[in-house]
């Protein structure tokens, strides 16, 4: 066993292109909606408000009425009525009349003015006002929030909670949403145990699948994570044929040619190895290939090497199938200190950043600290061995 053969990452993400996988569309009841991506425009399919309301608890008026009222000379109108929210309003004002209106009540034709409570008084049935209303006063038009037909949000806006007000504000029961990819995840090594197991000797926690796991819930996906596989053809088995349930397997460890690393010859098995090693460092030993049609990644098993190839080739076509637009962010910063890459190799280096500085990480793929402490990476090409201090560098944030 051994890698077939070291190809550009390029052609690793040619490969993945290749499976096919567009985004899926589906639609679900509002409630479920918050966090899911947009999967149509949206424009109003109604104005809000939906009639003129009176933002103030008053009188409804007619505001020629009260153009020549004055603190001096005040007018007097005639109450014909009452019109609560939520009421149905009959009354068609006629001058020289008024009607008690509540907030949010809707305005009888007529009136085009709400006098507030606190600035006339009543007589009887007399309303008697001491100040000129301006057509509009104490009113919120039909359409002055939301005009009908505007177009309110665009396709591939994850929905915040501000959206789905927007949706509901507009009475959308249902929403147009991409699919969630459904992806297994599972870890692999006789090594790994799982937080509440006994650290016994040569043991360590699982990283990478909770690492993967939760990197593909913080995308938006859904993520199943299997447990863990032995080093064992049957164990393997067991799990990847578990993991084809879903859209796409993602195994991480056993990618590399030693002995133990049976994850390509399992995929070749039963499937297909489309590639068996890519040329960066880290994540060299990565293999991707497919079961029954199914998309199958082997990430490499050092922490952050899995991170790194899970960010680099598996995140954007979560990304894709989630309806997300928009490219990786990025940020320009300078080099903390000079580095030295390997030649032959691109590199893809994590770094903290501090300030207007990226600061390297060098402890090695094979620490956790390397991913958790960055806050993205550079990338160095294969053709540069050394990134002086102080050089402009573009960090890729994770
Ligand atoms: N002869 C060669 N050996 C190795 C090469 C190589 O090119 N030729 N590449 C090295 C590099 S680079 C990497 S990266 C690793 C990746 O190897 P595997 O994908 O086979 O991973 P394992 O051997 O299973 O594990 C490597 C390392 O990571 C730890 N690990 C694995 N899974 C987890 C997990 N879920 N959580 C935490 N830590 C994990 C594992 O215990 C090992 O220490 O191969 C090198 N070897
Ligand atoms: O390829 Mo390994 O992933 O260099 O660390």
């Amino acid at each position: 066993m051994g890698f077939l053969k070291v190809v550009p990452l390029e052609e690793a993400l040619k490969v993945i292109d290749s499976f096919g996988l567009k985004p899926q569309i589906e639609e679900i009841p509002l409630e479920e909606a918050l966090g899911r991506v947009l999967a149509e425009d949206v424009k109003a399919p109604i104005d809000v408000p939906p009639f003129d309301r009176a933002t103030v608890d008053g009188y409804a008026l007619l505001s020629k009425d009260t153009w020549k009222a004055s603190e001096s000379e005040p007018v007097r109108l005639e109450i014909v009525g009452q019109i609560n929210a939520g009421d149905v309003p009959t009354i068609e004002l006629k001058e020289g009349q008024a009607v008690g209106i509540s907030t949010g009540a809707p305005l009888p034709k007529g009136a085009d003015a709400v006098a507030m409570l606190e600035e006339v008084d009543v007589e009887g049935d007399e309303l008697i006002v001491y100040k000129p209303y301006y057509p509009q006063a104490g009113v919120m038009k039909a359409g002055s929030d939301i005009v009908k037909g505007k177009e309110v949000l665009k396709a591939s806006k994850k929905l915040t909670f501000k959206d789905t007000a927007l949706l509901s504000a507009l009475g959308f029961e249902k929403v147009k949403v991409f699919k969630k990819p459904k992806v297994a995840v599972i870890s692999t090594g006789n090594e790994i145990i799982l937080p509440g197991d006994e650290l016994g000797v040569g043991k360590i926690y699982d990283i990478n699948g909770r690492a993967i796991t939760d990197a593909i819930r913080e995308l938006g996906a859904e993520a199943y994570f299997l447990g863990i596989a032995k080093d064992d053809e049957a164990s393997l088995k067991e799990k990847i044929f578990e993991g084809l349930k879903y859209d796409m397997v993602i195994l991480s460890g056993g990618a590399s040619a030693g002995v133990r690393d049976l994850t390509s010859s399992i995929i070749e098995a039963h499937g297909e190895v489309f590639i068996h090693g890519i040329a960066i460092q880290p994540g060299k030993p990565t293999i991707i290939g497919q079961i029954q049609g199914k998309p199958v990644f082997g990430l490499p098993g050092y922490p952050t090497s899995c991170l790194t190839n899970f960010t680099l080739l598996v995140a954007p076509l979560l990304r894709k199938l989630l309806g997300l637009k928009g490219e990786h962010r990025k940020v320009q910063k300078k080099l903390a200190f000079k580095v030295f890459s390997v030649k032959g190799r691109r590199q893809f280096l994590p770094v903290k950043i501090e300030g207007e500085e990226a600061v390297p990480i060098l402890k090695g793929s094979g620490a956790v600290t390397s991913f958790v402490d960055a806050d993205g990476f550079i990338e160095v090409p294969e053709t540069v061995e050394i990134l002086e201090e102080g050089e402009e560098v573009e960090v890729f944030l994770f």
